[in-house]
């Protein structure tokens, strides 16, 4: 199997190398042709990956007719907004039978779509050609080759399993699942929920906090995932609660990193100009997981709080407030 990863940000290029280092030959994308003749000839990624090099077997390339038609593994590695965008360009090109696996972790703002839904939407492909690969993978650690797991989920078990043998290698080690929405809701909310932990920190609170957050979100993150039809044992494995950890816990997060700044005082503007050009998909996906979990009347009181901050002007210190303001209850993950 060829596989072909459309996207060299900085988890498009460490999945290219995921997928060389497991044996399969692989091509990477990238839309400047510049930076696809650095890594083609120099074996690096300077602007997303700098100081990690590359296997010198990856190709790269930034023509879209000449990398999509000959692979049967096409990873779509594009910011969840430019998602519908990029798949219109590339469905032309694409081979009958290829398999599309999605790594971006969004929900469209324009649609509420999950991106499996966009990808099937826009490439008319059959949802059992549609996988999502997911999990606790901060990119430059994986770059570094230091071992994690991560699950690939597709409704056709089949198709997972060859996608595992794929994408398996000594430092990587996927799992597969049938569960698409569990998947991509774990990897959606996390994002959201990773800038509330930054911006926790970035006021000074502590790992009590951190540590709240994390379990509320999680709490959020089922209740929304449950009434989609997810399944409870993917929200609390790898893609779920895994993921979230990660995400919430590490400096390397651009979600928590972004929130931090906010916490720290600066504007959106600031924050945004702090990611060097990097997504944050939760600054925009807190929008659409919200409107997401309003359409399904489920209360995620979080993702509301780092709406205000992102988007109406809230400050950190209210949207605490807001939050230890709220009715006592029981701890239940459903309301
Ligand atoms: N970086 C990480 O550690 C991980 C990222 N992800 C997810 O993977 C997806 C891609 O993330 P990264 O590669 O990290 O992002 P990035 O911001 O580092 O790179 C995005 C890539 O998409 C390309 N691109 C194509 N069309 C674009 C457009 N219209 N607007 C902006 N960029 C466009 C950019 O040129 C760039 O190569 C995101 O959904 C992210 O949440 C998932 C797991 C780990
Ligand atoms: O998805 C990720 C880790 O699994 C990366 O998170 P950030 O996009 O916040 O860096």
């Amino acid at each position: 199997m060829r596989a072909v990863v459309m996207g060299a940000g900085s988890w498009g290029t460490a999945v290219a190398k995921i997928l060389v280092d497991a044996g399969t030959p692989t091509t990477i994308w990238a839309r400047r042709p510049e930076l696809a003749a650095q890594i083609d000839a120099e074996h690096t990624n300077t602007d997303y990956l700098s100081g990690i090099t590359l296997p010198a077997g990856l190709h790269a390339a930034s023509d879209v007719a000449e990398v999509l038609p000959d692979a049967d593994i096409v990873v779509c590695a594009v910011p969840s907004q430019s998602l519908r965008a990029n798949l219109t360009d590339w469905t032309p090109y694409l081979r009958p039978d290829a398999t599309l696996v999605s790594l971006a972790k969004g929900i469209e703002t324009s649609s509420l779509m999950r991106m499996s839904e966009v990808i099937a939407e826009v490439t008319g492909v059959g949802s059992e050609r549609i996988a999502v690969l997911s999990g606790p993978n901060l990119a430059r650690e994986i770059a570094e080759e230091q071992p994690a797991a991560t699950v690939i989920a597709c409704p056709d078990d089949a198709r997972a399993r060859a996608l595992q043998d794929a994408f398996k290698n000594a430092y990587f080690r996927p799992y597969t699942n049938t569960d698409v929405v569990g998947c991509e809701i774990g990897g959606a909310v996390k994002n959201v929920i990773a800038l509330a932990c930054g911006m926790a920190g970035g006021v000074g609170f502590g790992q009590n906090t951190l540590a709240t957050i994390i379990t509320r979100g999680l709490a959020e993150t089922i209740r929304l995932g449950i009434t989609l039809g997810a399944d409870m044992q993917t929200l609390a494995g790898l893609a779920g609660i895994g993921d979230l950890v990660a995400t919430c816990s590490s400096p390397l997060s651009r979600n928590r990193t972004f929130g931090a700044r906010l916490g720290e005082g600066a504007t959106m503007q600031e924050a945004q100009a702090a990611t060097n050009g990097q997504v944050a998909e939760g600054v925009k996906s807190c929008t659409s997981v919200r409107a997401l979990a309003e359409k399904h009347g489920v209360s995620m009181p979080l993702t509301d709080a780092v709406h205000g901050v992102c988007h109406n002007g809230m400050s950190v210190t209210d949207a605490v407030s807001s939050l230890l303001g709220r009715s006592t209850k029981p701890e239940v993950y459903h309301d």
